[in-house]
């Protein structure tokens, strides 16, 4: 079963003006692993598409997604998976892929249907691509691993670059994920913004009585999301993207837009934010 929905890109002076539930509908992910289903939400910025596949141990394909109007989802798109759930395969091109968890996927444009099974928690992201890649699974170990902040600023992290220049070759894409450290709580403070990408966020290893404080908004007008376990946020290119938990976690991010150069991001200083 697939189910698609379509989120429309905010200008931020509407997103001054809403309240919680309306910055939920619009920028919160939640509900996309559900056992049996594959779940997308088709962003305008970027048109990154976000999304989740839970076959529990059956098998479920990524074909035709009536919202691009191509005869397969992959005609004019690259893909990344990451599995966050135990073992499972993703197969396409008549090749099968054993993912861990902590495996990351990357699929190029005209990969053709995609096959998710066994017992994965497939967390899919994909952007608009104009030539192909080599299609390429990348373990933690081949990864590139940035280490990040202290514990003295609750923000001791580690950043794994997996979908990377440094790493691999993609067109748009850049995927990886950040796990806190030692009872740190805090990510990517100090804040930036990258208005040439869009990100999303997806958070998870959140456990079940904690919650994280996502923050949101332009630089001054900054608003934030409640967030659980496998949930995240679409974060606009004019937005922050940055987060406190009330215990520690780890998170996906990706990126799609104009440049792949991770470095790229106007940092704001603390003083700055509003
Ligand atoms: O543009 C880059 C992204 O916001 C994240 O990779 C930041 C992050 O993982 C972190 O600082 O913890
Ligand atoms: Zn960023």
């Amino acid at each position: 079963m697939l189910k698609v929905e379509t989120r429309q890109a905010v200008h931020p002076d509407h997103a001054k003006a809403m309240d919680t539930e309306e910055l939920r509908r619009h920028f919160l992910v939640s509900d996309i692993f559900v056992p049996g289903e594959v779940r997308l939400i088709y962003s305008h910025y970027d048109r990154m598409v976000v999304g989740g596949a839970v076959p529990a141990g059956g098998e479920l394909v990524l074909d035709r997604v009536e919202e691009t109007k191509t005869p397969t989802f992959l005609d004019r798109r690259e893909m990344a998976v990451v599995n966050i759930g135990q073992p499972g395969s993703v197969s396409a091109a008549g090749e099968v892929h054993a993912l861990e968890r902590g495996d990351v996927l990357y699929l190029g444009m005209g990969s053709g249907p995609v096959t998710f099974a066994g017992h994965g928690r497939f967390y899919i992201t994909s952007a608009p691509a104009h030539r192909t890649c080599p299609t390429r699974l990348i373990r933690i170990g081949e990864a590139k691993a940035v280490p990040m902040g202290a514990s003295e600023t609750s923000n001791k992290r580690v950043i794994h670059q997996f979908v990377h220049p440094l790493v691999m070759e993609s067109c748009q894409l850049v995927l990886g994920y950040t796990r806190l450290l030692d009872g740190s709580v805090w990510n990517t403070m100090p804040a930036h913004v990258h208005d040439r990408r869009m990100e999303a966020y997806l958070y998870f290893d959140v456990e079940e009585k904690n919650r994280v404080l996502h923050l949101m908004g332009e630089p001054d007008q900054t608003r934030h999301l409640v967030v659980a376990n496998e949930e995240g946020a679409l974060s606009p290119p004019w937005s922050i993207h940055a987060g406190a938990g009330t215990g520690s976690y780890a998170f996906i991010w990706a990126m799609a837009g104009d440049n792949v150069d991770y470095t790229d991001m106007d940092m704001v200083g603390i003083g700055d934010l509003r």
